[in-house]
């Protein structure tokens, strides 16, 4: 019989929430994160002796997480890698480890009173083995639509098939994105915004034979633009919106009012990269 072994494991706090307020002049900042710390290495002998002996609780974890925030906390990238360079030379086990955070942004209302703003949220996440250090950054949860330049026709029909073909349609989704950066010491928080702004031009820009299309558009103007970007991850919910038929009422409907569907939604997914070699 084979013998059964542990397989891959990692362990740590998740959604460790912090806001650092900045007092450094009566204009203060505030730094909103949610931070998930997961530590990779030799736990073997816990899972299977239930021997601790290698384990940093994910107490210490969490803690570790304020203590830090006490330098202040930075890029969320930057905060990340600071984190994660302790945990993987502070103990010879832990050989990496998989840190991510989601950064929610407030509106200024005065000196020290602020508004939540609700357009995205900022993502970032480090993964560390060995030698090795990735640096991923992103957004979720930014929800865009366009009323017309959208297009969807030339799909195969079969037996199952009812969608009509249309030249003009809303096209709506939800951007969740992630790219990957190819080297360090960049300034995460400009290039960040630059990248959001860019990827929201090029969804409104663009005019959409199909959301598949739409975007490869959007990660290729990233990687076009910013060559310390290697790739680009996207996840789009296709929102669907349903013109209603008014006939019924006697009204016409030409293409003004639409039902907007929740579920299902069409769920595109792509990677955009460079071809190496
Ligand atoms: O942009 C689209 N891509 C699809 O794959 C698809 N499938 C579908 O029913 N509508 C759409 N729209």
């Amino acid at each position: 019989m084979a013998r059964i072994v542990l397989g891959p494991n990692q362990y740590g706090k998740a959604e460790v929430r912090l806001v650092r307020v900045d007092r450094g002049s009566d204009r203060h900042t505030i730094a909103d994160l949610n931070i998930t710390t997961q530590l990779r290495g030799d736990f073997t002998a816990c899972h299977t002796e239930g021997d601790n002996g290698h384990v940093v609780p994910t107490d210490t974890q969490k803690n570790t997480v304020y203590a830090f925030a006490r330098d202040g906390v930075g890029a969320p990238e930057d905060f990340l890698l600071r984190l994660a360079r302790h945990f993987t030379s502070a103990h010879a086990w832990v050989t990496g480890a998989h840190l991510s955070a989601e950064q929610y942004s407030w509106q200024r209302l005065g000196d020290h009173s602020f508004a939540r703003a609700g357009r995205e949220t900022r993502t970032a996440s480090v993964e560390v083995d060995g030698e090795s250090v990735v640096v991923t950054a992103g957004l979720k949860d930014c929800t865009v639509l366009k009323s017309t330049d959208s297009e969807f026709h030339g799909f195969p029909r079969d037996r199952y098939t009812t969608l009509p073909e249309t030249s003009d349609r809303i096209l709506a989704t939800n951007v969740t994105a992630a790219w990957t950066y190819g080297r360090d010491g960049l300034d995460y928080d400009a290039t960040y915004a630059g990248v959001r702004d860019l990827l929201l031009e090029t969804f409104a820009a663009h005019h959409s034979l199909a959301l598949q299309q739409t975007i490869f558009a959007m990660g290729e103007a990233v990687l076009e633009r910013y060559d310390e970007i290697e790739s680009v991850n996207l996840a789009c919910p296709n929102k669907h919106h349903f013109l209603v038929d008014l006939e019924p009422f006697g009204l016409d409907n030409p293409g003004e009012v639409f039902f907007a569907a929740d579920r299902p939604y069409g769920l595109i997914q792509a990677t955009v990269l460079r071809e190496h070699g």
